[in-house]
């Protein structure tokens, strides 16, 4: 008898387990699991399972980890599924996925219609990896057609950590409910120091300022987040600041940027030890 059986309370009725679940009286199940398993007639209903959900969606990271885990350094981009192609919208969304191809990133976006076809077609024609995370959705709908590598998820929160993962910055374009909830969730990740130096860009000034306002005016002026956190976003048109808000938090040029400040006050102990040691000399 193993130690943990040995530990169980003795109790009269008979008692079944299930990993950590106990199970007495009317909950046992009349059949096992792998009799469930192999009956074709309950097939069906085992699929629709939660446990079996469990599955898919590990399988849904995994997946997802596999197809991405040599991606280049890559910025995320959102932005409004419903924006026209020609519109400013649109030419706004393919020069920023030029830019960041053009400064070396990869571009990922929701591959799907509007900002992000704009975007990963920039990225394209830049010569740029253009990156479609799509989500499954009641209505067909395939990736857009600049896609090289897209993966398709079943599960909005696989794919939003994804989003997060793979990407070094978010650059949010004019959107609605799906945009805001990706620029949020990205601003709690930071602002709770669950992901450290990720440059968050909001593009599109006129769009947002109202939004801006609101945070400054009445969100944290009624302390619900402090002043500081709205430092979390740059609010910009111009392509070039945005670009340098990414580029300046990379964490390779951050590295490097330490390891050189490092070496200088190495040096800096040095020579002053060097000195010391002469001045004693004298
Ligand atoms: C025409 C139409 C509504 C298509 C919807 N097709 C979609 N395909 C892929 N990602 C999407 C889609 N709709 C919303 N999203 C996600 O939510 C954001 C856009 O939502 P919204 O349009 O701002 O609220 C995108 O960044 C994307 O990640």
């Amino acid at each position: 008898m193993s130690d943990h059986q040995s530990q169980r309370p003795h109790s009269s009725s008979p008692e079944r387990h299930r990993g950590a679940v106990t199970l007495r009286r009317e909950a046992i199940p009349t059949s096992t699991a792998d009799q469930r398993l192999l009956d074709s007639r309950h097939r069906g209903d085992w699929k629709s399972r939660d446990a079996w959900r469990v599955l898919r969606i590990q399988a849904e990271f995994v997946e997802g980890f596999d197809a991405l885990a040599e991606l280049p350094p890559a910025v995320s981009v959102f932005g409004s599924a419903r924006c026209a192609p020609h519109s400013a919208e649109w030419a706004l969304g393919e020069r920023l996925g030029a830019a960041l191809a053009n400064a070396g990133y990869a571009v990922i976006t929701g591959g799907g219609p509007g900002v992000m076809a704009a975007a990963n077609k920039g990225a394209v024609a830049a010569g740029g990896l253009s990156v479609g995370l799509g989500i499954e959705l009641p209505f067909e709908q395939g990736m857009n057609e600049w896609v090289d590598l897209g993966v398709n998820f079943r599960y909005f929160f696989a794919r939003k950590t994804m989003f997060v993962k793979y990407a070094q910055a978010f650059v949010v374009l004019p959107g609605g409910f799906g945009t805001l909830d990706e620029l949020f969730e990205a601003l709690t990740l930071v602002q709770t120091g669950k992901v450290t130096r990720f440059p968050v860009v909001l593009m599109g000034v006129a769009y947002w300022s109202g939004l801006i306002d609101w945070l400054r005016g009445s969100m944290a002026a009624e302390g619900k987040i402090s002043a500081a956190d709205l430092d979390l976003i740059c609010l910009t048109d111009d392509m070039d600041q945005a670009l340098r808000h990414i580029v300046e938090a990379d964490p390779r040029l951050v590295a490097e940027q330490e390891a050189a400040e490092e070496a200088a006050v190495s040096h800096l102990v040095h020579d002053q030890l060097a000195a010391d040691e002469a001045g004693h000399e004298i």
